[in-house]
């Protein structure tokens, strides 16, 4: 098994390219899965998450070629001839449960497997359901599997979803676009991963307003064509690699970034008292001298702090002048690179959903474990500005979402390196 030794102690200097997004490229391949012409993406990131959606449409009878070295994903799933997405491909991954809705509005029936909790929170699927129902789905649970029909096709229907859950709105959005009539989502997700579904839906021709905003309304046509398309940039990496130098200091660019898709992450760094200025190419942060200030943070959906960047924000907030709390709404198990950070010598107590981080002058390197894909990056982080050596094992976890991330980190100056650890 992989691990990550990181000597932490200089500065980072230089520029950090940006991939496409993880969570906008798994939502826009099963698009692929509604239209019988082909469907093109630019801009797609390299990582084990796209080679097992690669998997799960290739077993559905979709064809999907990785050119490029990866970064271009050219699709078509002219002859679907499997309608049962597997156990075996689906419990790898959550994002698996993302070919329900386009299956169900093309084929009027799927057999997903569920894809089951996780170690960051129970993750059920009944948002997804109850909205698939509301355009006349019927589903059902059987020995592990969602089993979906929509015998009469899917019809049109306002829905409200309790809770704005991404992957909830990104399967009724992709069903309701060949539903006949009209689908009102309310309560949708906003965030910057739906607005690209969105756009690269329209592309193919389907009639979709509002994302972006929490109602969209979808006007079902009969069929869709194909289209090509780039994927927005990943701001989940984008933040992390912005607390590469607020963490070791120095200043990194990194390229492709924008302000907009970080924004309530780039207050508290303002707040922290890390300098975060635009450039053509993308974002630049600067970490001057000195400690950093304590700040609490809160996760929330979009616009708000993002969970998938909150890992990452403790490992700064260990080091800083002062008492932070974080909260976090989204996972009601996102706190277990905690006792890991705690191993490096962080002061922190964990209550429910509040993390109480009380920040120390310098961190030391130690053997840490990582538990999921953010947690694993926050230990790398921590590891930067450590006293000493970190390993960093199971980094598996890492390959889900960081492509190249020794590279990466080793062009701004870190010292990092992967190895093989029997
Ligand atoms: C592939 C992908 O895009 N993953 C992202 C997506 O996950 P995902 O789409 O799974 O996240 P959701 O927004 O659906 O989940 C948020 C909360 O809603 C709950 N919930 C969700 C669905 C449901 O039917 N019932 C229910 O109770 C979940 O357990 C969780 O507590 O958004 C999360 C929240 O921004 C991010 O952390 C993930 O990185
Ligand atoms: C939680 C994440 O991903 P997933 O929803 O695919 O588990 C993540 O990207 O941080």
């Amino acid at each position: 098994m992989d691990s990550i030794i990181v000597k932490g102690g200089g500065e980072l200097n230089g520029q950090i390219p940006i991939a496409g997004a993880k969570n906008a490229c798994l939502t826009l391949m099963p698009a692929t899965l509604l239209s019988e012409e082909p469907l093109t993406l630019t801009n797609a990131p390299r990582l084990s998450d796209i080679k097992t959606m690669t998997e799960l449409l290739s077993s559905l009878g979709a064809e999907v070629s990785s050119l490029q070295g990866g970064k271009v994903l050219a699709m078509s799933s002219h002859d679907l001839n499997n309608h049962t997405a597997h156990y075996d491909i689906v419990r790898k991954m959550r994002a698996s449960n993302l070919v329900l809705g386009p299956m169900l509005a093309r084929l009027g029936h799927a057999i997903v497997s569920l894809p089951g909790g996780c170690a960051i929170g129970a993750r059920p699927m009944d948002l997804h359901i109850h909205a698939l129902e509301a355009l006349g789905a019927e589903i059902e649970l059987k020995d592990g599997y969602l089993h979906a029909k929509a015998p009469g096709g899917l019809k049109g229907a306002t829905h409200e979803l309790r809770f704005a859950s991404v992957g909830a709105t990104e399967n009724v959005v992709m069903a309701a676009t060949l539903a006949k009539g009209t689908t009102v989502l309310k309560n949708a997700a906003r965030e910057p991963e739906i607005v690209d579904l969105v756009q690269c839906l329209r592309k193919m021709g389907a009639q979709i307003e509002g994302e972006g905003s929490s109602t969209i309304t979808i006007q079902g046509v009969d069929r869709l064509g194909g289209a090509t398309h780039q994927v927005v940039t990943d701001r989940i990496e984008l933040g992390t690699y912005m607390l590469a130098p607020a963490i070791a200091g120095g200043s990194v660019e990194c390229l492709g970034g924008r302000i907009n898709l970080v924004e309530s992450f780039c207050e508290k760094l303002d707040q922290c008292g890390i300098q975060v200025e635009e450039t053509e190419a993308g974002l630049k942060v600067t970490r001057k001298n000195g400690r950093v200030r304590a700040v609490d943070v809160v996760t929330e959906v979009f616009p708000g702090f993002p969970t998938d960047l909150q890992a990452q924000m403790m490992a700064l907030l260990c080091t800083a002048e002062g008492t932070s709390v974080l909260e976090e709404k989204i996972f009601e198990n996102r706190f277990m690179h905690a006792p890991e950070l705690v191993r490096m010598g962080a002061d922190i107590e964990v209550h429910g959903g509040h993390a109480t981080v009380h920040g120390v002058e310098r961190l030391k390197g130690a053997p840490v474990m990582a538990t999921d894909l953010r947690a694993s990056v926050s230990l790398i982080l921590a590891g930067l500005a450590a006293e000493g050596e970190t390993v960093v094992s199971r980094v598996y976890h890492l390959d889900r979402g960081y492509e190249h991330v020794v590279r990466k980190l080793s062009g701004v100056g870190a010292k990092v390196e992967r190895v093989h650890l029997t």
